[in-house]
């Protein structure tokens, strides 16, 4: 038994690894070409292909002694002392294949990267001594050629072309969520937060996320309206880097132990959740403000790799509201694009209370509401793996249509005693404070959220730091009146490095000063929740 059971969940990691190897290496793929594109001197190609894939030779660097070039000339020795000749690597097409051949997407994103034109001109300029760039020399004109060519094609076949390839290399993503055969077929808008550095291990874990991201958009029917949405909510909504682990949340341990059996046990054993058994697709979050929710729902995605979509309700209803149904639409959509995927919908009673309904509501909310009722129920019958976790303050006003299709409802309460006294310690560790009593003062914030206690310790954390600014501005006039007086000494005392002059650390007395002024933010009673808990939660 035991011998099975590590079996399947050797299954199930081995799935999980082979999608990350598939990542990794086409991650690997185009920061191998950028770094080739810039040594050879296409720094706008490059810069566009950066903005394209969201990769950044910023973030991501060729690893020692390894280029594009180098790994082709060993490829053909390789094959060369094995087969006895050299490999075809590319072939002239003929006439004929011209016509069928797709082509390169219209890129609409403006190119990110004129900040780092100069760095990359000046990384340029050091390596035109690289033994890539003089083996490369004698083939420049001809590959100056075949770009210009690119550059030379219609944008709108470009388009059209490229979308049509990428539904055709859908086909083969729907099996196994991993898209086998995707080129550089892209038409994604918007900041990367992949340009941002990251250590490796964070690295490490977005590659799920870049696999995601390498997908082209979907066509929509080439309708104009409907793309420019699903660009908005790209730039937008699609987080690519939630970045959120669900050791970072502090406490809620029943919360993160149900969503992990909602949404990351699914994921990887999903033969077992079949009939019956089928996975939950919409989870509600309720409680308090400030306790934490949207960051379970970012860990969700986090860990399990789901594409991540953020979406605040009552932004969709305030920017979107002739739109707003539309919105929802296309959301779905890219969601199930780029599947697993996780769609966080915050503030879910702002569109979906049972007290806005009636006579006076607007119709576009309305239309919205029945939207999202249709999708979330075509997510139930497609056997999609989206998931939906909403989130609410005030679960009582939801509407009951609403309701009955979160089928899981978690309340996320306001912290325990404990996970008050953790998270002090995690704000305020000994270094930053000295002697402080973490038990007595988490027994004095009874009522507060986790978000009230990061505020109340960065409000502790201030006091010595204005207390400082303080001392530094007083030392500046002083030392004014130095300058003129006895500029020698003055001069002594500019040696100091500024950098070592540090704040003094928090003390329990910063806390009860912080204490007069930082009140709990919710209004609304703990057993309140509770309450609603006993007659509609579901865990
Ligand atoms: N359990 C927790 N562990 C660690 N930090 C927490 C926790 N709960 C809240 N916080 C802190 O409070 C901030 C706000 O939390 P979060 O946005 O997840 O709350 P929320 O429940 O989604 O709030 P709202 O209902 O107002 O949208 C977090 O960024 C984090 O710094």
């Amino acid at each position: 038994m035991s011998y099975l059971l590590s079996k399947v969940r050797s299954e199930g990691e081995s799935r999980m690894n082979e999608e990350k190897k598939i990542a990794d290496r086409k991650r690997n793929l185009i920061v191998l070409i950028l770094r080739y594109l810039t040594n050879i001197g296409y720094i706008e190609s490059s810069q566009k292909l950066e903005s394209e894939s969201h990769i950044s030779l910023d973030s991501w660097e060729v690893a020692d002694n390894i280029d594009l070039y180098q790994i082709i000339m060993e490829f053909e020795q390789y094959y060369d002392i094995r087969f006895g000749k050299l490999p075809k690597l590319v072939r002239k097409v003929n006439d004929d294949q011209k016509k069928k051949m797709p082509s390169f997407p219209k890129i609409s994103t403006p190119t990110k990267a004129s900040s780092t034109s100069s760095n990359i001109k000046q990384e340029l300029q050091n390596n035109s001594n690289s033994s890539v760039n003089s083996n490369l020399n004698t083939t420049g004109s001809s590959t100056q050629r075949v770009g210009s060519q690119l550059g030379g094609l219609p944008p709108k076949n470009l388009a059209q072309n490229a979308n049509k390839k990428v539904k055709s290399q859908n086909s083969s993503l729907d099996e196994k969520g991993v898209d086998q055969n995707n080129t550089l077929n892209m038409e994604i808008q918007g900041q990367s937060a992949l340009g941002a550095k990251k250590n490796e291990e964070e690295s490490t874990e977005n590659n799920f996320f870049d696999v995601r991201v390498l997908k082209g958009m979907p066509d929509f029917g080439d309708v104009q309206e409907l793309k420019e949405l699903a660009a908005y909510l790209q730039r937008d909504i699609l987080v690519e880097n939630p970045n959120v682990k669900f050791k970072d949340i502090v406490g809620l341990d029943d919360a993160k132990r149900l969503l992990k059996e909602a949404v990351q046990i699914p994921l990887k054993y999903p033969h077992f959740f079949t009939g019956i058994l089928e996975p939950w697709r919409g989870v509600l979050l309720y409680g308090p403000p400030g306790t934490g929710k949207t960051m379970l729902a970012k860990a969700v995605a986090t860990e399990c790799g789901t594409t991540f979509f953020n979406i605040s309700a009552s932004s969709v209803v305030s920017k979107w509201r002739g739109e707003s149904e539309k919105l929802i639409r296309v959301l779905f959509e890219l969601a199930r694009h780029y599947q697993p995927s996780t769609i966080f919908l915050d503030e879910l009673d702002s569109i979906m209370s049972q007290r806005k309904g009636g006579d006076n509501e607007h119709e576009g909310s309305r239309r919205m509401k029945t939207e999202l009722l249709i999708q979330l129920d075509g997510l139930m019958k497609n056997k999609e793996r989206v998931f939906l976790l909403a989130a609410s303050n005030l679960p009582w006003d939801l509407d009951v249509a609403m309701l009955r299709r979160l089928e899981k409802r978690i309340l996320v309460p306001l912290p325990s005693k404990e996970a008050r006294q953790n998270m002090i310690e995690q704000f305020l560790p000994e270094g930053i404070a000295q002697d402080l009593n973490y038990q007595e003062i988490s027994e004095a914030l009874e009522n507060y959220s986790g978000s009230d206690i990061k505020l109340l310790c960065k409000e502790a954390a201030m006091k010595p730091l204005r207390r400082l600014i303080n001392q530094i501005e007083k030392s500046n006039i002083e030392q004014e009146d130095m300058q003129k007086n006895r500029k020698q000494k003055f001069q002594q005392q500019q040696s100091i490095n500024p950098q070592e002059v540090k704040p003094d650390p928090v003390t329990n007395e910063d806390i009860v000063e912080a204490l007069k002024t930082t009140k709990p933010s919710s209004f609304i009673k703990t057993q309140a929740y509770e309450k609603w808990a006993k007659e509609h939660g579901s865990v």
